[in-house]
């Protein structure tokens, strides 16, 4: 919008002469009126009308402006230009359309005439900028269109008036040019000057081609040579950097035949093109975007006709684009629901959106083209026009990939790898949900605990391998004889679980027992060896003793171990009052006492000392540590009671770690003790030196204590030894670097030991008690611990005698040669501080 002069427009005439003058207006985009002294329209060019009918349809000549403009601050606004004098501009706002918003500049300049009573208003609006730019081009467009005719009744006129022209040219507030007859610029205004970034002295005098490209090309103007004016032409223009500007040109010839002026006004497009171009650009992207998605994407309208389908959509669904476009989709391909029943138009969510205008989302199948059921999950939702639903659009996406994935997570999470069996954790939950309607259904549910006998027999002779492979075709077998209703897992390991559901105990033992014989019966071979197995069964009715999993769990579990314990390749039946299965129980609550006693630190170690049989007086050199658990209310626990259930239940690793470092600590307590002390016995268990992880924990333990390792004697019973001896001597030679001693404990209980012996580098034999107690009275004990000592002495092993309970056994012990002695007649037990303390303060 180009700023008015600050001056009134003065006039030598009326206004009207005025006006006929003014039709050189009719030829702007931008709209001009001229008003009376009572803001009523005299003149109104095309723009203006265009503008004022499409804010309000009525006639606007000789009517009230504000009122027409349904602006009643105009009216003060204008009069305030009257009375002042000065022009004024006021920035407004109009709606042609709720959806087209135009905001405006006016600006009124006051008209003055040679009689002074008179007065009127120049009016120009300009559109600062406009929502809706096409609209307002169109509307230019058309307001000019109708122009020719008018600007045909001005021409003769035009020579009269041109100076009247060029006045008002000037003032203009449009960029406009006015030319002669060689297309030479011979008036301009400021509007064109900035539009061409010239000032008028550039302009002035030269051919227009300088800032017009069109005459640029042709040298003159064809569509001038043959027609009047040209109206809404798109060309364009040059700035004085050379930048193109896109213009909208309208023209007029005046006096053609005699000495034409050709005058020309300009619409600058540039904005309106870089909107264009966007608005390209984004729609561009849009179908790009729509068709590069993954998801299908369609529309329908309101009857379910398709009205748009992207790529992704047509190829899902096995269709082109334009085969879709037109189709129902209900009839197409989503008439039926996946089990092929047919699915009523209602309930279609599509259908349903569209009713009422609130999107869904929905897990569907559509059908192909090839007639498969595709599952897909889709969001639906309305399109609204004009405040009513006019369709919908779906997204949807084909979730037979996702579908399958979840159901075979579902699988591996259900299922075990090895076995294609239930796995433990689907097994518990089957059977949570039979426990829970066991009372409801008045059914009878025996639940079974298999576990396989000396299966690991197969494992050691022919490797892990073949261990599985026993698995997987005993699992098999199994599975294949079971009824339809049972449920049958491999829980872990070598154990499986059965449920034979709707099955009383009586029905379910003879089950059982085919089991049983179907199992022994099996032969297995491996690399051409013959393998055959038995089979534990614990057995358990599910009844009102057995409210949840975990009961039923441990009830088959105990029933299991007493089979095992009552020979293996049996079944034993769970009863409450059950007393094999109550010991089990009671070891069960050992193993969390045990856990706890642990945790809170409840365990203590008592010192007992081994004298040599020659010197019995010489005490607290040599002693073993015994261990005593504190009970939950303080009082003293021997190990008898806690130490197989520690065992049974895998905990003796951890019993044997908190002895290895209480001993340590309280060893290295006080210097002068390791100085005292010859040889501390400390007890370990077969679980232990089988353990990798405890030898690694051990050699720390002797590296953080170097000083103590020489005086440590570990004792690992002969049983022990033997039934893990590889394990056992490479554990020993490992420990011995360090300077650590080892006694065999227990020695003579398994007369097969012997053998062994020579493969445990032993520095000590401990003579089984049970010889040494009645030595007194057996002589087949005495001949026992004789030959006993004998042996250790041909190998180099000093032998000690435990069970010492009087001095006519140690009188024995001398006679025989044995070297150290051990016994309640030698020394009680004592808290190893105490024991300790008196090493250095001997009483
Ligand atoms: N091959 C193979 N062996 C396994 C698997 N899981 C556990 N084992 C072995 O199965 C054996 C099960 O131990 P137990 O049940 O105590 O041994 P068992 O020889 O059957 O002895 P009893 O049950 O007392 O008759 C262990 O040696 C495990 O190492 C497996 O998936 N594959």
């Amino acid at each position: 919008m180009v700023a008015l002069p600050s001056h009134p427009i003065t006039l030598n005439t009326s206004i009207s002469p005025f006006l006929e003058q003014c039709k050189v207006y009719d030829l702007l985009h931008s709209a001009v009126a001229i008003l009376d002294g009572r803001c009523c329209i005299l003149y109104e060019n095309p723009a203006f009308s265009t503008f004022n009918l499409a804010v309000r349809d009525d006639a606007i000549q000789l009517r009230q402006l504000p009122s027409l403009l349904d602006c009643p601050d105009i009216q003060d606004w204008l009069n305030q230009c009257l009375q002042s004098g000065k022009n004024l501009t006021l920035k407004k706002t109009f709606y042609y359309s709720p959806r087209i918003k135009v905001d405006v500049t006016l600006c009124a300049r006051l008209i003055l005439t040679s009689n002074t009573d008179e007065t009127g208003i120049f009016l120009t609006l300009g559109e600062e900028s406009i929502d809706f730019d096409r609209s307002h081009i169109a509307r230019s467009q058309e307001s000019h269109r109708s122009l020719t005719e008018r600007i045909k009744a001005l021409d003769n006129d035009k020579r009269q008036n041109e100076r009247l022209i060029r006045v008002l040219l000037k003032d203009a507030p449009f960029a406009m040019l006015l030319m002669n007859s060689k297309r030479e610029i011979i008036q301009t205004n400021r509007a064109a000057e900035q539009l061409f970034g010239k000032t008028a002295a550039q302009l002035l005098g030269q051919p227009c081609q300088q800032v017009l490209s069109c005459y640029q090309k042709c040298g003159h103007c064809p569509a001038m040579a043959t027609t009047l004016s040209i109206v809404a032409e798109e060309i364009t223009g040059l700035k004085s950097d050379l930048q193109i500007i896109p213009l909208i040109r309208n023209a007029v010839v005046l006096d053609r035949d005699t000495e034409p002026l050709i005058i020309e006004a300009f619409i600058d497009l540039t904005e309106h093109k870089q909107t264009q171009e966007t608005l390209n650009r984004l729609s561009e992207f849009n179908r790009l975007l729509v068709d590069s998605s993954g998801e299908g994407i369609f529309s329908v309208d309101v009857d379910l006709h398709c009205t748009f389908a992207n790529q992704a959509a047509a190829s899902i669904l096995g269709y082109k684009s334009e085969d879709l476009i037109g189709q129902h989709i209900h009839t197409l391909f989503h008439s039926k629901q996946e089990d092929g029943n047919l699915l009523p138009i209602e309930d279609i969510p599509i259908y349903k959106v569209i009713s009422s205008g609130l999107g869904m989302e929905a897990n569907e199948v559509f059908w192909n083209r090839n007639g498969h059921a595709i599952p897909v999950q889709y969001q639906c939702n309305p399109i609204h026009e004009s405040g009513s639903v006019s369709g919908a659009v779906v997204v949807f996406r084909n979730v037979s990939e996702a579908r399958a994935t979840a159901k075979k997570l579902d699988y591996l999470a259900t299922h075990d790898a090895l076995t294609g069996q239930l796995n433990r954790h689907a097994f518990e939950q089957r059977l949570a949900n039979v426990i829970k309607h066991a009372y409801e259904d008045e059914f009878n549910h025996v639940l079974c605990y298999i576990d396989l006998d000396q299966f690991k027999i197969v494992n050691d002779t022919c490797g892990h391998a073949a261990g599985d492979e026993l698995l997987r075709q005993l699992s098999e077998m199994i599975q294949n004889n079971l009824r339809r209703t049972d449920i049958f897992a491999r829980l872990g390991g070598d154990e499986f679980g059965l449920l034979f559901a709707n099955c009383p105990m009586e029905k379910a033992k003879v089950l059982a027992q085919e089991l049983l014989s179907r199992i022994s019966e099996y032969r297995f071979s491996w690399n051409n060896k013959l393998f055959s197995l038995g089979a534990s069964i614990g057995m358990a009715e599910l009844n009102r003793h057995i409210p949840d999993t975990s009961t039923a769990m441990s009830a088959v579990d105990a029933a299991c171990y007493v089979a095992k314990e009552r020979g293996r390749n049996r079944l034993h039946i769970y009863q409450a009052n059950d007393l094999d299965l109550n010991q089990r129980h009671m070891e069960i609550e050992w193993v969390a006492r045990i856990k706890t006693a642990l945790n809170e630190d409840r365990f203590f170690l008592m010192a007992q000392s081994i004298v040599l049989v020659d010197q019995p007086h010489v005490q607290h050199q040599h002693m073993e540590l015994l261990l005593r658990m504190y009970d939950e209310e303080g009082k003293i626990i021997n190990p008898g009671s806690f130490i197989p259930a520690a065992e049974r239940y895998g905990l003796m690793t951890e019993v044997d770690k908190w002895v290895v470092k209480e001993a340590l600590k309280q060893l290295t307590l006080h210097p002068q003790y390791l100085q005292q002390i010859v040889h501390c016995c400390i007890n370990l268990s077969g679980q232990s030196i089988s353990d990798e992880k405890f030898l690694a924990f051990l050699l720390e333990q002797l590296a953080q204590h170097p000083a103590a390792a020489k005086h440590l004697c570990l004792e690992i019973t002969e049983t022990a030894a033997v039934t893990n001896l590889s394990h056992a001597s490479q554990f020993m030679r490992s420990i011995k670097e360090k300077g650590c001693s080892f006694s065999l404990d227990d020695f003579g209980s398994g007369m097969s030991s012997f053998a062994y012996l020579k493969n445990l580098p032993v520095d000590f034999l401990k003579i089984d008690g049970n010889f040494v107690r009645d030595i007194n009275h057996d002589k087949v004990d005495y001949a026992m611990v004789e030959a006993i000592h004998r042996v250790g002495n041909v190998m180099g092993i000093k032998t000690i005698a435990e069970f010492v309970e009087n001095n006519l056994i140690l009188g024995h012990l001398k006679d025989i040669g044995v070297d150290c002695a051990q016994g309640f007649g030698i020394h009680k037990p004592e808290p190893l501080d105490k024991f300790l303390s008196k090493t250095i303060n001997p009483v």
